[in-house]
């Protein structure tokens, strides 16, 4: 049997056009910015591809392009500046930044209430503790993925690969406060794929291509990719060997189309929530 397709480009459709009408109900317009440094090509698109969500949902969306050169204490500045403007909701630093600047400075500058990436440590640390906070937008996708496919994590084993700040270890901790019995494995992990052969769901975060083979998906595992890795014919894969997975997997999320758009959702979701909580003083 072949697994059912998780339609990641489809969800996201429907969840932007249900927030496209909130928002059209709204008193006020709700504002993002996005600040872009240096010409890192992949950023570019995923930058304009926010900026147009964005607009598309009724959101006032501005984004800041600044020069690779840019110093980590300008890029400060202008953090500070976006915390203190009033029409300014949610304040998002594309990554990577270029490597003279201390991505943890950047994001710790930024106010909580207007972290619409959810990677402060304070929003972070509510995910820990299992309290209200932002949500990092991929880890929210993954989750909604699930939902939507019908797959409860309570009670089921889920084995995440990758424990990087923004993707690994956020899915972890929402898989363990939905009451899954989670595994994060990484690059030390022994037997990898003895690990994802345990999973009932599997997400794989790993950023290598086709890193997880056919045969380490147990059979029936709800198998979400997060990887988007650019292959040597400039075609997108993920980190899951999709088509030797197919016939194992219950269900799985393609690379393109799965959980990709699901984070730029999440991303005008969580802006509305910012919006909304800070108007709620
Ligand atoms: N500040 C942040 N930086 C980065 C994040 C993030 O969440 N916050 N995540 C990634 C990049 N990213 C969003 O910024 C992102 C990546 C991919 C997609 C997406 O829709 N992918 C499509 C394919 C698009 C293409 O053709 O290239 C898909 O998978 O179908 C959206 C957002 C790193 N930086």
């Amino acid at each position: 049997m072949s697994a059912r397709i998780l339609d990641g480009k489809a969800l996201a459709a429907r969840r932007r056009a249900a927030l496209a009408t909130r928002v059209a109900a709204l008193q006020f317009r709700p504002g993002l910015c996005v600040v872009r440094v240096g010409d890192d090509p992949a950023s570019g698109v995923y930058v304009r591809n926010k900026d147009r969500a964005a607009r598309e949902a009724g959101f006032s969306s501005e984004t800041l392009q600044l020069p690779e050169n840019t110093t980590e204490a300008e890029l400060l500045a202008v953090v500070k500046r976006l915390n203190g403007d009033a029409s300014v909701d949610g304040i998002l630093v594309q990554l990577p930044l270029p490597g003279h600047i201390r991505t943890e400075a950047v994001l710790d500058a930024i106010d909580p209430a207007k972290d619409v990436d959810g990677f402060h440590p304070v929003n972070q640390g509510a995910l820990m503790l299992n309290r209200p906070g932002l949500v990092p937008c991929t880890p929210r996708g993954v989750m909604l993925l699930l939902e939507e496919a019908g797959v409860s994590p309570k009670g089921a084993r889920a084995v995440v690969v990758g424990r990087s700040t923004i993707v690994g270890r956020p899915v972890s901790t929402l898989l363990l406060n939905a009451d899954a019995t989670v595994t994060t494995a990484h690059s030390r992990t022994r037997d990898l794929a003895a690990e994802c052969r345990r999973a009932e769901i599997l997400v794989a975060a790993v950023g290598r291509a086709g890193i997880i083979r056919g045969d380490w998906i147990a059979p029936g595992a709800t198998v979400i990719d997060v990887g988007i890795n650019r292959g040597a014919d400039g075609k997108l894969v993920g980190d899951v060997a999709y088509a030797e997975a197919l016939p194992h997997a219950g269900a799985i999320t393609p690379v393109p189309g799965g959980v990709g758009p699901m984070t730029i959702a999440c991303l005008l979701e969580n802006t509305l929530e910012a919006a909304l909580a800070r108007r709620a003083g």
